[in-house]
């Protein structure tokens, strides 16, 4: 998607830089090379500055969106990893169903990230299954889990901060196909404008993703993980850093989500939020689970206390033992 002066300029360069060299040749190659040294360093987006046309979303009617899927949507039985003498994650089990919501709390090192980085590819686990929708994608690619109806959102926002937000959520369109071989079509531009109407940013679209505040980066990562048309998708962390509005926004838009029948996880912190938006919830301590259940078991769950009570002067504690009573 160059620009077309740039192309031209680029080839009168290749063609016209010899000839001027021809005097010095012994030294050409080392010119040419340092040249292009000189270029990645000082202009790595390229010589000519490139014009992109920005993407013309259509106006759509909102329009409710359809169930993506039923049934069993998520399946982890056994699941552990071990690095050297650490067990961070031991024998997890987890099911979901379409529509549901489970959060997977715990402990500073608990294993929570661990657990979700097994589950999408990110690192194989030493043993266990997992299942996204009927597909066995245990110890898979990250493109092959995304492929099989799994999408995700990272605890440390990782949005192109050079793109418009519309492209941002493009780029989750081709989660789960051949990526840039395919062409983009009227289907793609429909599924963005539905996607950024969905998480309430559609009058951000042009704006460049850098822009955005940080409760509006967390939506746009949410709008780009639902462009992909999940079966499930893990939210990591995302209520954090976000202020109570953000946080009661953010419930809004994961009860929405499930109303799709898009299973989701979630990993958070903030247990009041964990409490008010779960079915389930797993707690997790040193790597195994302590406790399974609805919240309110949960919360009278003497485990659960005396792992979160067991740290003193930590933030954390001291708010879930506020949650908890
Ligand atoms: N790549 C790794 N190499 C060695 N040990 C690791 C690695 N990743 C995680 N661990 C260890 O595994 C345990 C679980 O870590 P993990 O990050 O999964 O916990 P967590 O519950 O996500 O913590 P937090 O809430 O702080 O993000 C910790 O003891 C951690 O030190």
């Amino acid at each position: 998607m160059g620009s077309r002066p740039g192309v031209v300029v680029g080839a009168v360069v290749v063609v016209a830089l010899p000839e001027v060299l021809r005097t010095v040749q012994e030294y050409r190659g080392l010119i040419f090379a340092l040249l292009l040294i000189v270029i990645i360093l000082v202009r790595p987006q390229g010589v000519w500055p490139a014009r992109f046309r920005p993407l013309t979303l259509p106006d759509l009617a909102p329009e409710p969106e359809r169930r993506t899927a039923e049934g069993r949507l998520l399946e982890i039985t056994g699941l552990s990893r071990r690095f050297g003498g650490v067990t961070a994650v031991e024998d997890l089990d987890l099911t979901l169903d379409a529509g549901e919501v489970i959060s997977v709390i715990g402990p500073n090192g608990a294993g929570k990230t661990t657990a979700f980085n097994c589950i999408t590819g990110m690192i194989v686990p030493s043993t266990g299954t997992v299942a996204v929708n009927g597909h066995d994608v245990a110890g898979r690619a990250p493109h092959r889990v995304a492929a099989a109806g799994l999408a995700r959102t990272f605890q440390n926002i990782r949005l192109f901060d050079d793109m418009t937000v519309a492209e941002n959520v493009l780029i989750g369109r081709f989660a789960r196909d051949r990526g840039l071989l395919r062409r983009l079509g009227a289907r793609d531009l429909e599924a963005v404008r539905r996607c950024l109407d969905f998480v309430g940013l559609s009058d951000a679209a042009t704006r460049s993703a850098s822009a955005l505040s940080y409760g509006e980066r967390r939506r746009l990562e949410i709008a780009r993980a639902l462009a992909a048309d999940p079966a499930v998708i893990l939210l990591d962390e995302p209520a954090a850093g976000a202020n109570p509005t953000e946080k009661q926004a953010l419930m809004g838009l994961i009860a929405q989500i499930r109303a799709l029948g898009i299973a989701v996880v979630l990993i958070e912190h903030d247990v009041a939020l964990v409490m008010s938006v779960s079915d389930r919830v797993t707690v997790l301590e040193y790597g195994r689970t302590i406790a399974a259940g609805p919240p309110a078991d949960i919360q009278e769950d003497q485990r659960v206390i005396a792992a979160y009570l067991g740290v003193p002067d930590d933030p954390e504690t001291d708010l879930v033992a506020e949650v908890l009573g």
